[in-house]
C-alpha cells in the first residue's frame, strides 16, 4: 500500500472526529416525519384518555361473572363523543370508542344480547370485569418514556405524538449541505443534445437527492468546468448559501485537470486526508475549510461517489444529528466472492430471501466504478475488509442500507426493552 493512502478506519475516525454534533430546534410534529429526535418523549396523559368501549353493545356492572339469563333495564344510551355519564343499576346502550358511564365495568357484544322490550335487554352470554373496556392508561401510561432521543420519526410516530396531543417536538439541525459537481464534460440540461466527448452530470442528481434522505438539508447545487477559478467562486457560493458541508464530485485524483487538492490549499483548507484504501473511491479528499466547514472531495466516477457519500459522508452527518455509529448487518454471501487484497470493498449487493427462506447477499456483476445499472438494481452494500482475498458461499460479510436511514437500518431496542 502507497504509504499515504489511509486505511478505511483511520480515515473514518478522522471524519468522525472533525464532525460535531449540530444543536436542536423545535419542528411542528405534522412537519418533522425523517427528522432526528433530539431528546426522549415523555407522556404527560393517560391513552386511552378514558375507559373506553372495545365494542358496540351494553355496558353494565357486577361483583363476579354477570350469568346469561340476565335480564337488565336500560338506562341510556353512550355514543363515542358523549362526555360523563352516570349510570345507576342497569344497562348502557353503548358504542365502540364510547366513554363507559361512571360505574359500570363491562360491555357485552350487541350480538351476544336479545332485546326483551323497548327499555330491556337479556344477556346471552357471561360477561366478565372488565370485558371489552379499553381502560386509561392501558395503552400509554402518564409520565411513561414513548420515544428514544435519537428516533428517525416515521409515520408511526407521528401517529402515537399526534394522539399524546404532542404539538411540536425538538429535533436535531439538518446539516446544511452543498454539492458541486466538476467537469467540463457535463451536461447537466437533458433537453441538451450531447457533443462528442460530453457526458450527462448523473452524480449531481444522485447526491441532490440522496442527502436530504440522509437528513441533510441540500443549501446549493452547482456544475463548474475544470477551472481552478470557477471551482472557488462556486465554493463561495456554497459557503454564502450557509454550507457546512461541501460535497463535491471530481479532479482530485491524477489528470491534468484535477484541480481540487489546489484549489483547497489556496483557500487555506486544510486537507486532512487524501486517498483511502478502498474501492472505489480511492483517491477520496477530507479536507476542513476556515470557518470549520467540512469537504468531502468524492472522486467523479459514479460508483465512487456513492460510496464516498454512503461511507464517509453519512457517517460525518449522523455525528451531527446525534446518532450513533451504524451496526452492519451480518448476512450470509449467496455465492464465493473473490477481491484483491489490500483494499477494503463496497459492492453493490442485494439483500434477498434465498430458497430455504434465509437471508443471504449477492455480490452483483458489473462492481466497476463507471457502471451505474448495477447500482439501481442494488438493495445494499456489501462490505469485504481490507484483509480479506477469498470468501467461499455462506461466509458473513457485513451489509449496509442503501442509506443510513434505510433498509437494513439501524434503531433503537424499544423503550424499557432491551436490545
Ligand atoms: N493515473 C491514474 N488515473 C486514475 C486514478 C489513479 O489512481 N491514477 N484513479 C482512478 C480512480 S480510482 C478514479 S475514481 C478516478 C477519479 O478521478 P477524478 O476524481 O479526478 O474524477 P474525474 O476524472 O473528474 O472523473 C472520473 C470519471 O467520472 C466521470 N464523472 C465525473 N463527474 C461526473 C458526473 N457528475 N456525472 C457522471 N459522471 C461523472 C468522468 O467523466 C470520468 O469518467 O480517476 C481514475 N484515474
Ligand atoms: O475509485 Mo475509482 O474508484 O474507481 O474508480
Amino acid at each position: 500500500m502507497n504509504q499515504d493512502t489511509l486505511p478505511y478506519e483511520n480515515a473514518l475516525r478522522i471524519v468522525l472526529d472533525a464532525s460535531t454534533r449540530l444543536s436542536s430546534e423545535d419542528c411542528p410534529t405534522a412537519a418533522c416525519l425523517s427528522r432526528v429526535l433530539a431528546t426522549p418523549i415523555i407522556s404527560t396523559v393517560d391513552l386511552p384518555p378514558f375507559d373506553n368501549s372495545a365494542m358496540d353493545g351494553f355496558a353494565l356492572r357486577g361483583d363476579s361473572i354477570v350469568h346469561a339469563g340476565t335480564e337488565l333495564p336500560i338506562e341510556g344510551e353512550q355514543a363515542a363523543g358523549d362526555g360523563i355519564a352516570r349510570a345507576r343499576a342497569g344497562a348502557w346502550e353503548i358504542m365502540t370508542g364510547a366513554r363507559v358511564p361512571d360505574g359500570l365495568d363491562r360491555v357485552i357484544p350487541i350480538e351476544q344480547t336479545e332485546r326483551v322490550s323497548s327499555d330491556s335487554v337479556r344477556l346471552l352470554a357471561d360477561v366478565t370485569p372488565g370485558q371489552n373496556v379499553r381502560v386509561a392508561g392501558s395503552d400509554v401510561a402518564h409520565g411513561e418514556k414513548v420515544l428514544e432521543a435519537g428516533t428517525v420519526l416515521q409515520p408511526q410516530h407521528l401517529m402515537l405524538l399526534a394522539a399524546l396531543g404532542v404539538a411540536k417536538v425538538p429535533v436535531g439541525v439538518r446539516p446544511r449541505v452543498a454539492v458541486i459537481c466538476t467537469g467540463r464534460e457535463l451536461v447537466d440540461n437533458p433537453a441538451q443534445t450531447l457533443a462528442p466527448g460530453q457526458i450527462r452530470n448523473s452524480n449531481g442528481p444522485f447526491l441532490a437527492a440522496r442527502l436530504p434522505l440522509a437528513g441533510a438539508e441540500v443549501v446549493h447545487v452547482e456544475t463548474v468546468g475544470d477551472d481552478a477559478a470557477a471551482f472557488e467562486a462556486a465554493l463561495q457560493r456554497a459557503l454564502n448559501a450557509g454550507a457546512k458541508v461541501i460535497v463535491t464530485s471530481g479532479a482530485v485524483s491524477m489528470g491534468h485537470y484535477d484541480f481540487v487538492p489546489q484549489a483547497l490549499e489556496r483557500l487555506g483548507a486544510q486537507t486532512l486526508f487524501h486517498k483511502v484504501a478502498i474501492r472505489p473511491g480511492k483517491p477520496l479528499l477530507f479536507a476542513r475549510l476556515p470557518g470549520d466547514v467540512l469537504l468531502f472531495g468524492l472522486p467523479g466516477n459514479p460508483i465512487a461517489v456513492a460510496v464516498g457519500l454512503r461511507f464517509f459522508v453519512e457517517p460525518a452527518l449522523r455525528v451531527m444529528l446525534g446518532l450513533p455509529p451504524e451496526t452492519p448487518y451480518r448476512v450470509p454471501l449467496s455465492k464465493p466472492y473473490s477481491k484483491k487484497p489490500r483494499l477494503r470493498f463496497h459492492l453493490k449487493s442485494h439483500l434477498h430471501i434465498d430458497a430455504q427462506g434465509r437471508l443471504a447477499v449477492e455480490v452483483l456483476e458489473g462492481q466497476e466504478s463507471y457502471r451505474i445499472r448495477p447500482l439501481s438494481d442494488a438493495n445494499a452494500w456489501a462490505v469485504v475488509p481490507a484483509d480479506v482475498d477469498a470468501l467461499p458461499a455462506g461466509a458473513l460479510v457485513d451489509v449496509h442500507g442503501v442509506g443510513h436511514f434505510e433498509f437494513p437500518h439501524p434503531d433503537f431496542p424499544l423503550p424499557g426493552r432491551a436490545a
